[in-house]
This record gives C-alpha cells, structure tokens and sequence, in this order.
C-alpha cells in the first residue's frame, strides 16, 4: 500500500480521501507486501524505551571507569571508586571553604539541570560533604561542581547559559569575554609579608604592586562568598610543565563555561589516571570575574581587582572576565617557583627542527612568538611560556593563544585549521547566519583571540620538551621602523635588549591601548616577572654561554617608515629570515655595522630584497631617518638607566659590556 506523498495515510488514498491515485501528479509508489500482508515504514527493531526520558538516558552511556583499581599508586590508591570521589569533593570543598566560617560549602557533583543527580540529604549521603556545624542560609544550599568537562559538555553549558556564545562554521565556540577585552596590569596585587618583602622586585618599574595579607584575605572571601552562591561552579584540576619534575599542579575554580575551556586548552590536561591520583592542588585560582571587588576595600583602584598570595598559593579574580589573566596570572607564580629551582622561565615561543636544533622566539605581546613558532617545517614545542632548566626546554603550556585579528588562511595555515571544535574564539565577529567568522572585524576589540590545545597544531612535539637552544631569537615590532629586520648579536647584546625588552605595543592586549606605541617590558615581559629583571637575566646569560646559542634581534614592525609612513614587514620575509636562523646559513652570511646601535646586519638573506635589510635603505627621507633612530637610542638609554647600577652575573665584567652594548651616540 502505497503513500502518494500527500500526506494521506497508505491505503486510503483513492477510496475514503475522495483523491484518485496519480491524480495529484505524483508518481505512484508501489510497496513489496511482506509476507504477513502487512507494510511497514521501517525494517529495525523498536527502541527499547516506553518513554521519550528513557529513550534520552539510553544515548547516554556512563563514562568507563578510568583505570583498574588495583595496581594504581599514589594519593589515592586503594580507594574505592565512592571514596575516591568522595575525598576529591571535600578537597573541592576545602578549596571553596569560607575562612571566616570555617567550613566548606556542601558541594555535590553534577549538573543541577539534570534532575537525577540532585542531592536528597536523607538519601545521598555518599554525593556530597557534610561540612561542621554552621548556622547561614549559606550552609543550608548546595553547589554544584562541574568538574574537569569535556569540551563537548562546556560548549553545552556556554550554549545554555552564558549570553555571547555560539558555534562557528568551523566549529569553534565564539564567546564574549566582557567589558575588559584585554588584560589590566594596574588592577594586579601581590601580598608583600615577610617572605616577599625580600624575594620579590617592588618599587619604580616593578609590576608588583603590593597588597597586604588582610586585603588579600577580604577579595578571597568576597570571590569565594560570590562563587558559593551560584547554584554551580566550574573546576579545573590540571597541570602546569611538562618538565614531569617540575610539574605543578593548579586548580581553576570559575563561574563560567568559557573560562573552564579555556583553561582547559591552556594548561596541561591530565590523563584520567593522574586526574584520579591528583591529590591536593599546588595552586588555587578563584575566578569570580564576574563579580567586581569593592572600591571602599583598601588598595583597590577600580571595581578589577588581580590578587596574587605566593605564601597561600593562591589568586583572586574580581572584576575581569579575560580568561588570559588566568594564563598570565600562573605564568607569575612559574616566574617565582622556578628561579628558586635554578629553573628560568620565560616569556617566549619554543620551536625544534627535525635535527633537534631548538630556538627561543622572545617577544612582547603582538611581537610574533605565535606566529613564527607556529611552523611548518618545525616542531612546536610552545607558543608563549616556557622554562629552560639543566636538562633543557619545556613548554609550561598545553595550548596556544594566537592573535586572530586579520588572522589569512594562506598566511597562517596551521593557526587558521586549528580553530576547529574544542577551540575558543575570543571577541570575534561572524556572520549571523552562516556563522563564518571575519577576522578583519574589529567592532568588539582588535584582541580577538583563539586559544586552542597545543596538539591541534599538527607538528606539535609532545610531550612539549626540547634540548637546549641553539637561537634565541628576540621579537621586537618597532613602529619607529628605524631597527633592522636581522641582526646578529653578541651576548653583551643580547642581554642588552633582554633587559630593554623593546617593542612597540600592539594595540589592544593590554587594555586602553588604541595604537601601537614604545614600550620598554623587562624580560620581554616586565608585567609577569616576579624577582628583579637583572636576576633572570643574570640565569639567562650563563645559560646561553654555557650551551653555545647565538642571540639575533628580528624586528617584525616597521619598515620604510614609521608607523603611519611605512608598512609592517612582510611575514613571508620574516619566515625567510628565520628560516635562515634555523638553518645557520645566517651564522655564516656577511655583515655590516649599524650606527648608533652597533649591530651587525647581514648583507643578503635568500628570499628577502637586499636593500631592506639597513632601514636607512628604505627611508626616502635620509634625515627623518637619522633623527628618529636617534630619537628611539635616546629612548632605549633612557630606559637602561635604572639598570646601569645594577649587577648582572658574579662579576662587573659582564655588567660593563652589557651597558657598553647599548646605542652608542
Ligand atoms: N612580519 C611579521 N612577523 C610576525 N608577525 C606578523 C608580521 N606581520 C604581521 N604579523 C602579525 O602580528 C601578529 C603577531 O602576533 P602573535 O600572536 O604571534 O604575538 P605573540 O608574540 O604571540 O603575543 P602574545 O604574547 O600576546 O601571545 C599576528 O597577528 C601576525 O599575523
Ligand atoms: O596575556 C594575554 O592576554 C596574551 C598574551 O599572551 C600576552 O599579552 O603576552
Ligand atoms: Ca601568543
Ligand atoms: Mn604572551
């Protein structure tokens, strides 16, 4: 018995509908009658559900236990899997325990939306910590732990919940990060006691602005206060270093999908084994961004508020939604651990060729240690944050923050296919209905941002460790266009323009910046060091002696002019220039010697125009270019001067030539 198609049941059609088959145009469908004589519209079996809720609990099946019991070593071990989960919910509830209460909140897993798993106090007891007697409403509710989603459960979460995110046409989440689109240096704290007073680098120049234990102690309640009244919160448990003896363990607590995601690509994921054994966290961040702190508390200078407590081992976010003050926040705390250990941290991109030559790409944000790391014909060990210990490199890392703005499929390949399901896409604009992204959109911040895990770039070396460097590579983007494109530089210099850290600032990571402007940053990264800038330098220089690697300065800013008169350099010539660095065709080129800054440039890179590579080449006005090379000398003495006192090293002898290897005017 045949449907016509027009919505008539078979078998009627023609007699009681009054329409003649084939009347209506539509072909006529003959059915093979089964042999019972009677017709179905399919051939499987039923589903083995009375009811559509059932048939929703048969898509989806409980997570496979993760490890076999026994056998398993560490904190955890010989645990059943109720105590496991029960020990891993009171180290939550500690974690998000009021200080001044004394007690942890009543913290049950699961989703709040799924009705199953909400607590019955009489009937659940093994879902949830009871904690000590407390009398507040507080004590009275539940909240609820995301703990540790897959990217498929946060995108469900951001979907449902958090205004701003959509999926991409390629699959990314999109999200918004709110009013703050970048990071505030300004709004960061750190408590000076005792053991900071002496450890860290305070006063002129410093990024550390002090906050006393109490006040520190005021934001964490509010934070927590604030985070305890949601009806759920997201926890991170993960790993920073993929050096495994230098692994530290941090735990991300946070109000949103998104921030949960995010710091799920960044930080080093753990494998369900050392998930399970993962004890009690090293570092505690609350990221309450949403909430703001409050002005009348001391020491506050806006409602943001980024607080670092090294002697708790903990950091307060109020204020800021930027899930980076997170990533930079923990990049601190690493340039505080690690130099106790002898280990340097760095702000720098990492990558290896296939022969295990491994370069450093330092640079200020925007400078291009994404981008130049991010190479084809290499392999990533990391974009942005790494230590260089005795054994050699490790990224600190498990993903990548690329800039997205103007971000061309031709010109980064590699970037543009990792933004893909799992990524999170940063203030970027797309189209409303297609969902394909314009990364030319500028309307929401010119810092759109894609942070995606380090294994979505397909020659990511993993695990993210290397031998020592042979390159050191230092980024600047020179908007003054007076720098040359390459040179090679001595270790006096390298030093030199370590402890400048020159660049001009890219708009827009740093908030209230609207065009690209000189900026000095010790260590290429003044806002995130923790201990006197000569210090890591100091570490950095007896490192680079010891194992041999060459310093070069690239400037991938401006050429022919300054901004606004000449134009940024082609990448395709700055690839070519390094590519030249990792092959050491450059070691062996001819050079020359520059004025007022002294450095060598070479006379011919294949692939890149010879006149180039001196400025002074590329400027029509020979006298404009004179005086603002002069101008940027002036600059960079200015600068060096609270360092001319200042030891680098055991000896005065490194000191002197370092000073010495500055612009000479
Ligand atoms: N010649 C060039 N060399 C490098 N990058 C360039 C060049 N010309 C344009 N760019 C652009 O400059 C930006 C460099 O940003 P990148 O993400 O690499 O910065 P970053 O150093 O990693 O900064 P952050 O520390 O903020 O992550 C990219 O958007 C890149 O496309
Ligand atoms: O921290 C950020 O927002 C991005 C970054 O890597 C930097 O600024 O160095
Ligand atoms: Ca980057
Ligand atoms: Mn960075």
């Amino acid at each position: 018995m045949a449907s016509t198609g027009n919505g008539n049941v078979s078998g009627v059609t023609g007699k009681g509908s009054g329409v003649p088959a084939g009347r209506n145009g539509l072909p006529k469908i003959s059915t093979q009658k089964r042999q019972s004589g009677i017709c179905h519209d399919d051939s499987s079996a039923p589903v083995k559900a009375q009811t559509i809720d059932e048939l929703h609990s048969l898509q989806r099946k409980k997570s496979a236990p993760t490890t076999p019991l026994d056998g398993v070593q560490g904190a955890f071990a010989n645990l059943s899997e109720d105590e496991r989960q029960k020990q891993q919910l009171q180290s939550i509830s500690a974690s998000l325990a009021s200080l001044t209460r004394e007690t942890g909140p009543k913290v049950v897993r699961g989703d709040p939306a799924r009705r199953p798993e909400t607590p019955r106090v009489a009937h659940a007891p093994d879902h949830y910590f009871t904690p000590a007697y407390s009398a507040s409403d507080s004590s009275l509710k539940f909240t609820h732990v995301l703990y540790n989603l897959s990217p498929a459960e946060l995108y469900e979460q951001a979907i449902k919940y958090e205004q701003g995110s959509f999926i991409t046409s390629s699959g990314a989440l999109a999200t918004l990060s709110g009013a703050k689109t970048g990071r505030t240096p300004k709004d960061k704290r750190v408590v000076r006691d005792d053991a900071t007073e002496d450890e860290l680098w305070w006063g002129k120049g410093s990024p550390n602005i002090e906050m006393d234990e109490h006040t520190f102690m005021v934001n964490r309640e509010r934070a927590v206060d604030y985070l305890n009244s949601l009806e759920k919160v997201f926890v991170n448990d993960q790993f920073l270093n993929w050096d495994p003896e230098n692994r530290i363990k941090v735990r991300i607590v946070s109000a949103r999908a998104y921030h949960s995601l995010f710091m799920h690509n960044m930080c080093i994921r753990p494998s369900p084994e050392e998930l399970e054994n993962f004890g009690t966290p090293d570092f505690t961040i609350y990221n309450a961004g949403q909430f703001p702190c409050n002005r009348y508390t001391h020491y506050m200078t806006s409602s943001t508020s980024i607080d670092l407590n090294l002697g708790r081992r903990e950091m307060v976010i109020l204020g800021t939604q930027y899930a980076g003050e997170m990533k930079k926040g923990l990049f601190g705390v690493m340039h505080y651990l690690m130099p106790k250990r002898q280990i340097l941290s760095l702000h720098s991109g990492c990558n290896m060729g296939k022969d295990g030559d491994v370069a450093l790409f330092f640079g200020l944000s925007g400078t291009g240690k994404t981008t130049l790391s991010t190479d084809h014909n290499r392999y990533l060990i990391g974009d942005d944050e790494h230590c260089w210990s005795d054994k050699g490199v490790s990224n600190i890392e498990g993903g990548c923050y690329a800039k997205c703005i103007d971000l061309s499929k031709d010109k980064e390949p590699d970037i543009w296919n990792a933004i893909k399901f799992g990524t999170v896409l940063e203030n970027v604009v797309f189209d409303e209905h297609t969902r394909e992204v314009d990364y030319l959109d500028k309307s929401v911040t010119e810092n759109t941002r894609a942070a995606y895990p380090i294994e979505y770039i397909p020659n990511a070396k993993i695990p993210c460790v290397g031998p020592h460097p042979k390159n050191v590579i230092l980024l600047a983007c020179d908007a003054f266009g007076v720098l040359p494109p390459v040179s090679k530089l001595s270790l006096a210099q390298t030093m030199y323009h370590f402890i400048s850290g020159y660049t001009a600032l890219v708009a827009g990571t740093e908030e209230g910046v609207k065009e690209p402007r000189a900026t000095f940053s010790a260590c290429f990264g003044a806002a995130f060091i923790m201990l006197h800038p000569t210090k890591y330098a100091a570490m950095l220089a007896t490192k680079m002696e010891k194992h041999g690697a060459t310093g070069w300065l690239v400037n991938t800013g401006w050429s022919g002019g300054s901004y606004g008169a000449g134009s940024r350099m082609k990448l395709a010539y700055t690839r070519k220039i390094i590519d030249a660095i990792h092959s050491g065709k450059l070691l062996s080129a001819n050079y020359k010697k520059t004025e007022v800054f002294g450095l060598e440039i070479p006379t011919e890179v294949e692939g890149v125009p010879s006149e180039i590579l001196d400025p002074v080449n590329t400027w029509s006005n020979k006298k404009a270019y004179k005086e603002t090379l002069l101008t940027l000398g002036g600059l960079f003495k200015d600068n060096f001067e609270v360092f001319v006192n200042h030891k680098i090293g055991k000896d005065d002898k490194l000191t002197q030539e370092i000073v010495a290897a500055g612009p000479n005017f």
